[in-house]
């Protein structure tokens, strides 16, 4: 295990708490811990220590304290826990002490990062910690947790393990030429990886479903002026989030509300009504619900049913587009809008509401849902594995054994860093400078 400077950050949220933890890891630890608390506690077992400062003796807290001897850390390095009174100035007190014992305050992921180091996990895992850490619904929980237990670094491990078997193959080919080897083993060769590219393919085929559950859906209300989109909005919301009147042209800022809808994290957008503005605000407006619509993974296009569909909203509406005709308290919904059987609903009333909570949540499942396989979550995964079935393609065209087996070390080096097996500096800030620190 590598044993690099001591770092310590609070583990805990911040603010006022009852108990605050502060993690410390690295080279030195137990000098530090002994400092502050006179002497080490056993391994991993919770003992009350007065804590006080190395310089002028002065208690700090009453803590309980935690050590954890390396290798068995999270981080693999020497760590101890301080499970502290969660006051700011009980805090400042003992990161004060820590500093004066030797200690940094830590980086985001820096704890992390150094239990990738140490070969706790891989990339892919310390990802799904990360994404532990931000989930805000059950859906994105279990996605988060697969990751974090391994499921694509086994995924794509073994996808790094196929394509070295293929490159020693491709390599004894090229090596023992002249010998007795199969006739055909240049041809399996070529006919493996391209199976396996068929593999990768497929898992690239999945329609963004595991990326859009980590970041969330978007979906844009759309409409005329006067439709209801903001009174729509409230009823989904169960709140008043956005000003309704009878006054065309209320809505100008796009209003956000978060769902969670069929376990997915869904930012639902209220946005202006469409129609040629005079007013230069509400012309802003409209711009702004044109460019919410075309980033939506979903719209929502509202129409009244007491007037004719409106030009500038039917141009929204193609397959996928989930068309609402509101007001039906005051006239029937039309059979078809843009040749779409609207869902009939009244903001006013209440009715249809509930079909629109269960449409939006199966559009939500089959958008962003997951089956419990390893599902692809980030677009640096996409990224590397699209660059890894451009080599494997490569290869097939490729005329030399000796291209081949380049076109194989080129894809074995792109699936390496979505694993960090390949350690690239700039892909490990990437990755850990979206974590919180203390983590
Ligand atoms: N009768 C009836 N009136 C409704 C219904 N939904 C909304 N309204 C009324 O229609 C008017 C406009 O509603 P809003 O929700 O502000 O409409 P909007 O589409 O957000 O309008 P803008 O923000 O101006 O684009 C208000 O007076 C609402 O009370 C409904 O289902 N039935
Ligand atoms: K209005
Ligand atoms: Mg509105």
């Amino acid at each position: 295990m590598i044993q690099h400077p001591a770092i310590f950050a609070l583990a805990s949220g911040a603010g006022r708490a009852a108990v605050a933890v502060l993690r410390l890891s690295g080279a030195g630890t137990a000098g530090i811990v002994t400092a502050l608390a006179g002497r080490l506690p056993p391994p991993r077992r919770a003992s009350l220590r007065k804590l006080r400062h190395p310089g002028t003796g002065e208690v700090l807290d009453e803590a309980l304290l935690l050590w954890f001897p390396s290798p068995a850390s999270y981080t693999g390095e020497d760590s101890a826990e301080l499970h502290l009174h969660g006051g700011p100035a009980v805090l400042a007190g003992v990161a004060e002490a820590l500093v004066a014992a030797g200690a940094r305050p830590a980086e985001p992921g820096e704890f992390t990062r150094r239990a990738f180091l140490n070969g706790r996990m891989d990339l892919t895992a310390a990802e799904g910690i990360a994404d532990l850490i931000a989930a805000e619904t059950e859906a994105q929980l279990r996605q988060a947790l697969r990751q974090a237990g391994g499921a694509l670094a086994t995924l794509y491990g073994g996808w790094a393990r196929r394509l070295t078997a293929l490159l020693a193959r491709q390599e004894a080919f090229i090596e023992f030429e002249d010998e007795d080897l199969p006739a055909d083993l240049d041809d399996t060769v070529a006919r493996d990886a391209a199976a396996l590219r068929a593999e990768i393919a497929s898992h690239l085929a999945d329609g963004g479903r595991g990326e859009r559950l980590r970041e969330g859906l978007l979906v844009a209300i759309l409409g005329a002026p006067n439709a209801g989109k903001s009174s729509l909005l409230n009823a989904l919301a169960g709140r008043e989030a956005a000003i309704v009147s009878a006054r065309a042209g209320t809505t100008r800022d796009v209003v956000e509300v978060r769902l969670a809808l069929a376990g997915v994290p869904v930012t639902l957008a209220d946005t202006a009504g469409l129609r040629e503005a005079t007013d230069e605000i509400e012309a802003e407006g409209v711009r702004r619900a044109r460019r919410r619509a075309e980033e939506a993974d979903l719209v929502l296009a509202v129409f009244a049913a007491d007037r004719p569909p409106d030009a500038e909203t039917l141009a929204w509406v193609r397959p996928g587009t989930l068309v609402l005709a509101n007001k039906v308290d005051l006239a029937p919904a039309p059979a078809a809008i843009g040749g779409a059987v609207p869902l009939a609903v009244s903001a006013r009333t209440g009715a249809g509401l509930a079909a629109l909570q269960e449409r939006l949540a199966a559009a939500a499942s089959e958008l962003a849902g997951t089956a419990d396989a390893a599902v692809l979550t980030r677009p640096r995964h996409r990224a590397a594995l699209e660059e890894a079935v451009g080599w494997l393609e490569e290869l097939t065209a490729a005329p030399l054994p000796e291209l081949r087996a380049e076109t194989l070390r080129a894809a074995l080096r792109a699936l390496g860093r979505i694993t960090g097996q390949v350690g690239v500096e700039a892909v490990l800030d990437a990755v850990f400078g979206e974590f919180c620190i203390g983590k």
